[in-house]
């Protein structure tokens, strides 16, 4: 019951349009941990996902007026409103997968509901045959514009093959279709191979679900993954053979990318995964089972205090750095429910600034691995400040100079993939732009970038005279850097912490033109208030 209420506050912060769903349960007060926290976004989020239909609902039924006892006009302080707790009821009533209301039948706001069921229930298959929807699932808010693909990737490891899994999704239990070629909109029940990762990754339309209690996903047979979620491990892998040597996943949780890396490696050699997280460990641990990776050696630990030097490491030559982020492209959960961000822009930069140090600091710490010959660093982030500009923070550092870490090319570098990198924060150089990737929801993925870093000799340099505005500039003095936790989202909407670090020897201390915009910004005021006096 509390679990509804709390949802319920949720909604009713989100109406006063203050932020994102999970800063909107902490500003109502809720102060759940764990699963019930989970649960509880999981509803607040899915009650908006149906948000439209389900007040028709209550205008239609006109449940409210007559219920009014039970869901009166002005509910007291510190109780949702009733609109927001009829939402959230009749969510689960008629969209949950129980399909029904988890409260005891005494109490007061599920009798009245369950009052008007079957009105309920009728009104809903109207407004479906309204929509042209033949499902009620297909009734959800969707993001924009109506291209949605469910991505899933499969797990070789499973020991099935991918012959197995068509004739499975074929089966008169499934009943899909396989198209030869891409459609979009995925049409319902048809299914294809996504055309940039034709070996593993199938596309499905946009409600798809049959994966719930399906032996398949229940065996690690296959993942759910977004597209642009597998293009890391896919260019780290690249001209991967055997004998090559091993690989570290630097920040794997919850180890979508781990589990594919293994596979990649023919689940042979050995793949050393870094968490730091201990609850996230858990979850990287569980993935790893599921998923039958019998590669990888996952620890709970910090990648930055791992020794390059050591001989545990020796044979490491490719690394994957998918480290914390804004996570602001994804786009696929929360941000399309709410009409925008409100985040303080001052806020908002000081957050980038510490990400882009921070990741910033990773690629260093990896650049810095004997016999590392291929690096990928990959965010979900649309932002330059995470993105290009870390990147050429990289590029520029003392230590890439002296190991010859250079960009890799275009062409190894999923040459197939259009959306290319923003020159002109990469100092106006094309080439280095073509070097990495970005992906955008008009992609059909989630918003997200990949650049890889490689010393073989195909590596780019950025020109001499590169563009100011993304000049690293080392920081001779200023504070070090203090533990500060700050709340990430992963490329899988999962929220994550990160601890905001900095080297005292300043090596990874970047200014990013957002400080430098923001210096400028200070001073200006500064001049003006003197100007004042
Ligand atoms: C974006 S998520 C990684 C998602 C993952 N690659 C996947 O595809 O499933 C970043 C993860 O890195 C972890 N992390 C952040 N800093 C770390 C560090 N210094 N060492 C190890 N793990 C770290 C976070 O706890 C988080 O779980």
């Amino acid at each position: 019951m509390n679990f509804y209420k709390s949802a319920a506050m949720a909604l009713d912060h989100l109406d006063k349009h203050q932020g994102s769903v999970k800063g909107s349960l902490a500003a109502a007060g809720v102060t759940a941990t764990g699963g019930e926290a989970k649960r509880i976004l999981a509803l607040t989020i899915e009650t908006l996902k149906y948000r439209p239909i389900i007040l028709q609902l209550i205008e239609k039924t006109t449940i409210q007026s007559i219920e009014r006892l039970v869901f009166p006009r002005k509910t007291p302080r510190n109780s949702p409103s009733s609109q927001s707790l009829l939402l959230v009821l009749l969510h689960d009533l008629l969209f949950s997968s129980r399909l029904k209301i988890e409260a005891s039948d005494k109490w007061p706001p599920k009798e009245a509901i369950l009052r008007h069921q079957a009105r309920l229930r009728a009104e809903l298959v109207r407004i479906q045959i309204k929509e042209g929807k033949s499902r009620k699932e297909d009734l959800a808010k969707t993001s924009g514009d109506g291209e949605v693909v469910r991505y899933v990737r499969y797990n070789p490891n499973s020991g099935k093959t991918l012959q197995e899994l068509f004739a499975h999704l074929e089966s008169d239990k499934l009943g899909f279709e396989r198209l030869e070629e891409p459609v979009y909109p995925v049409p319902q029940r048809k299914y294809f191979m996504d055309p940039h990762l034709d070996d593993v990754l199938l596309a499905f339309p946009g409600g798809s679900n049959w994966w719930l209690r399906d032996e398949w996903y229940e065996g690690g047979g296959v993942i759910l993954q977004d597209k642009a979620s597998c293009f890391p491990a896919k260019v780290l892998m690249e001209g991967w053979e055997e004998d090559e040597g091993e690989c570290i996943d630097a920040t794997a949780a919850p180890g979508n990318k781990t589990s594919y890396i293994s596979a990649l490696m023919q689940n042979q050699g050995k793949l050393h995964a870094f968490e730091r997280s201990p609850n996230r460990y858990k979850t990287l641990e569980r993935m790893l089972e599921k998923a039958h990776c019998t590669n990888v050696d996952a620890r709970r630990a910090d990648f930055l205090e791992s020794n390059p030097d050591s001989y545990e490491y020796s044979k490491v030559t490719r690394i994957l750095l998918d480290p914390s982020c804004s996570g602001s492209g994804i786009v696929n959960r929360l941000d399309y429910l709410i009409d925008d961000d409100t985040e303080e822009s001052d806020s908002k930069v000081e957050r980038l600034e510490k990400l882009a140090s921070f990741q910033l600091q990773m690629i260093l710490h990896a650049f810095k691995f004997a016999s590392a010959k291929r690096i990928v660093y990959s965010t979900c982030s649309i932002h330059p400040e995470e993105d290009e500009r870390v990147v050429m923070s990289a590029l520029k550092s003392s230590i890439a100079k002296e190991r010859g870490w250079g960009l890799a090319p275009k062409t190894s570098v999923l040459p197939g993939w259009e959306r290319r990198g923003r020159p002109e924060e990469m100092g106006g150089d094309e080439d280095l732009a073509n070097g990495v990737i970005r992906c955008l929801p008009e992609d059909k993925t989630n918003g997200f970038f990949v650049s890889c870093f490689v010393r073989d000799g195909t590596g780019l340099w950025p020109r001499a005279k590169p563009n100011p505005r993304t000049l690293k500039r080392p920081r001779k003095d200023g504070p070090d850097a203090e533990g500060e936790a700050e709340e990430t989202k992963d490329d899988d909407g999962e929220v994550e912490e990160i601890a905001e670090e900095a080297t005292a020897g300043g090596e990874s201390k970047v200014k990013t033109a957002a400080q430098l915009e923001r210096i400028r910004r200070k001073k200006a005021q500064q001049k003006a208030k003197k100007r004042k006096v």
